[in-house]
């Protein structure tokens, strides 16, 4: 086959490549160039995509023997990933620009690319594992639980997948993916992964946020609408979020408050009590399936809505107008624009983008 091998110039994708070049297939790296903003492509930034990341992948190539490419993306990351980013926070959602960048960047604007010039795929560093399923292929929970990213790839469909190769999916350790860097003698065998949000360099993203939003201050109202306090910035605030609360006035049951609600046209966060962040139930209308899409319209699954949260068994309900998901215990703060992936054991069925939430304590309780 040929392949296309996404590099970011890290340890995974480095030994990617290596395994799809030994197993006999036709490899040309590429380099994606994400970003334009001075900060991230600095030595030491904890984005993905410094100088020396794109030599990182040069320098890979070279070993391999493979040709290497950089390919400026930067615009349409800017356009799919980062605005998209900002404008959900403005919206008052919390979004996940990596399940964003899969979505529009890794696996559209690059495989788009790739098929155009003639490859039958693009291979990445990603943990997943895909699997030739009776009903074609299905993608499904990587071998080392603890780097699983099969989260963040629930938003590729099965013309995607088709186009797409994991070579790292079964390994059962990334210890053993640094073990195996080593012995082929690449020299990003030890480089500390990447974490937090690419495009913000120094990770402060509250700060990051804050300048691209612009605070405002408001009101923090508890559930029955008393104001009971001020806030700088509704971007500042998540569901769940308990720090940064400066309320003053302690709560008539002394206990601490968590952010229920951000409310971005009135700039208006809401807080109550712990319990009151358990949701019962969860929906959306943007919704897509993995692979082939399930043959009944209510079925019994698993429902996970952060990277690494605990799947937690659920009853969904799919129309035409999108799906929602009864959990069979409730969710924690969960917050519109998150996306909540479906399992059925260690296969990804799809994933939707939470719209609305209910609640599991009405707001008198
Ligand atoms: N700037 C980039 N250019 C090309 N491919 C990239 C880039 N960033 C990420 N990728 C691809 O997406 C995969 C997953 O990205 P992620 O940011 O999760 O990296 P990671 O797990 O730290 O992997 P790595 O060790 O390869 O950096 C990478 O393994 C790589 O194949």
């Amino acid at each position: 086959m040929r392949i296309l091998a996404a590099m970011s110039g890290g340890v995974d994708s480095a030994v990617a490549a290596a395994r799809a070049v030994e197993a006999g297939h036709d490899v040309v790296g590429v380099h994606l160039a994400l970003s334009r903003a001075g900060g991230t492509l600095r030595t030491g930034s904890r984005g993905c995509c410094t100088i020396e990341d794109a030599l990182d992948a040069r320098r890979v190539s070279d070993l391999l023997g493979i040709p290497f490419y950089v390919w400026d993306f930067s615009e349409r990351f800017r356009d799919d990933v980062i605005d998209d980013f900002i404008s959900e926070y403005k919206a008052g959602r919390t979004p996940n620009p990596c399940l964003r960048c899969n979505e529009k960047i890794k696996f559209a604007a690059l495989l788009e690319r790739a098929i155009e010039l003639g490859f039958d795929a693009v291979c990445t560093g990603h943990y997943a594992t895909l699997v030739d399923g009776e009903n074609g292929l299905e993608l499904h929970r990587a071998s080392d639980s603890a780097k699983d990213q099969s989260y963040v790839l629930g938003v590729l469909n099965a013309q995607q997948l088709a186009h797409t190769y994991f070579p790292l999916g079964s390994t059962p350790s990334k210890a053993l993916v640094r073990a195996e860097a080593a012995e082929r003698g690449i020299t990003v065998a030890q480089k500390p992964d990447s974490h937090d949000i690419c495009f913000i360099p120094d990770g402060d993203t509250r700060g990051w946020l804050a300048e691209k939003v612009g605070a405002e201050t408001g009101e923090v109202v508890d559930r029955t609408g008393a104001v009971i306090g001020t806030h700088e910035g509704a971007h500042a605030f998540t569901v769940g979020q308990r720090r940064g609360l400066h309320l003053g006035v302690p709560a008539p049951d002394g206990k601490p408050r968590f952010v229920l609600e951000v409310r971005p046209v009135t700039n208006t966060v809401v807080v109550g009590p712990k319990e009151a962040l358990a949701i019962a139930e969860i929906s959306g209308e943007r919704f897509s399936w993995a692979g082939a899409a399930p043959s009944a319209s209510e079925f019994a699954c698993e429902v996970q809505i952060r990277a690494h949260s605990e799947p937690v068994p659920a009853q969904a309900f799919v129309t035409e107008a999108g799906v929602r998901v009864v959990p069979d215990v409730p969710l924690d703060g969960v917050a519109p624009g998150q996306s909540a992936v479906l399992y059925i054991g260690t296969r990804v069925l799809g994933q939707f983008t939470i719209d609305t939430t209910v609640s599991a304590v009405p707001v008198d309780a």
